[in-house]
């Protein structure tokens, strides 16, 4: 299990001792999910992480087009899958990793950022939106993105999914954990060191428009701030398999295998 990392959103929180109280005094759920949006929020708009049109837009995810509520919790009891989030920085090689569990284990792998990808490959209405958002290594709207993996899920016969780069953001981690009912069983946290990270995506040469050094810097800088404390979140609910993501291809993938086998009794 990883250890706490600094959460950068820490010291904005002091600042609004006033809002933590009134969310203390209405209760567990209401503090989780509207303050914490609120507090999300703010502080995304004023270090402008997230696109304009999406910004204080969040409870529209609760939504579906034609307006009525979106259903909350879509797996039955009986069909839950077992989830691993598999999070890590950009290049740290969660999807190298993720297509070795698939094998070896039996896994879906769905890899949050390949599904944004086709779907500006498939020329949807969403697709110039998610490719400027790409562009600029910001975060395509929580909706958007949990709409494309739970069509994935529903339409796989599978009860084991990896879910890749996702989720980005505690936004985006409160939004799925509302919509399906469900918390990931465990996260896998590929730790490796920036220079390393951006060596691998400078190598990697598969024509990605994020895959140059700008946007690796931004795409590092969005990690730190809005990843790490969804990493946070799940450490301190024990979730977090931390894995250094220094060494070989094998050598990377026989840490995994260790966690894999571990979970052998959760997995079904
Ligand atoms: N352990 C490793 N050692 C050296 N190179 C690696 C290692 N793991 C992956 N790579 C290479 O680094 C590049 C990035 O790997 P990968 O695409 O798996 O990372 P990722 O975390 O999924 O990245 P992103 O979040 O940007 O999609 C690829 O070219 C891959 O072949
Ligand atoms: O949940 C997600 C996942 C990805 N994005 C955007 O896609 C790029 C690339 O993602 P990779 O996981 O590195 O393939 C990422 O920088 C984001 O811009 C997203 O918005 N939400």
């Amino acid at each position: 299990m990883s250890m706490l990392i600094p959460d950068p959103l820490e010291p904005f929180l002091i600042f609004h001792p006033w809002l933590l109280n009134l969310a203390f005094a209405c209760g567990a759920r209401f503090r989780e999910f509207a303050v914490t949006t609120f507090f999300f929020e703010v502080f995304l708009i004023e270090q402008d992480l997230i696109q304009a049109p999406y910004r204080l837009n969040f409870l529209g995810i609760l939504s579906t087009e034609n307006g009525t509520p979106a259903t909350i919790g879509f797996f039955s009891k009986e069909k839950t899958p077992f989830i691993a989030f598999v999070l890590g920085g950009p290049g740290s090689g969660k999807g190298t990793q993720c297509a070795k569990i698939a094998e070896a284990f039996g896994f879906t792998h769905l890899s949050a950022g390949d599904l944004l990808r086709k779907e500006i490959s498939s020329n949807s209405e969403n697709g110039a939106m998610i490719l400027a958002t790409i562009t600029e290594g910001k975060i395509v709207p929580s909706g958007v993105t949990i709409k494309l993996i739970r069509r994935e899920m529903e339409s796989i016969e599978n009860n084991k999914f990896l879910i890749d780069g996702f989720p980005r953001s505690e936004e985006n981690r409160i939004a799925f954990e509302r919509i399906t009912g469900v918390e990931p069983n465990i996260v896998l946290f590929f730790d490796c060191p920036e220079d390393e990270m951006v060596k691998r995506v400078l190598g990697r040469k598969q024509g990605r428009v994020d895959d140059n050094i700008d946007t690796i810097k931004k795409r590092l800088k969005v990690f730190a701030a809005l990843n790490l404390p969804v990493i946070n979140h799940y450490t301190r609910r024990g979730k977090v398999y931390k894995i250094n993501a220094v060494g070989t291809i094998d050598e990377v993938f026989e840490k995994v295998r260790q966690v894999f086998d571990d979970c052998k009794q959760m997995i079904k």
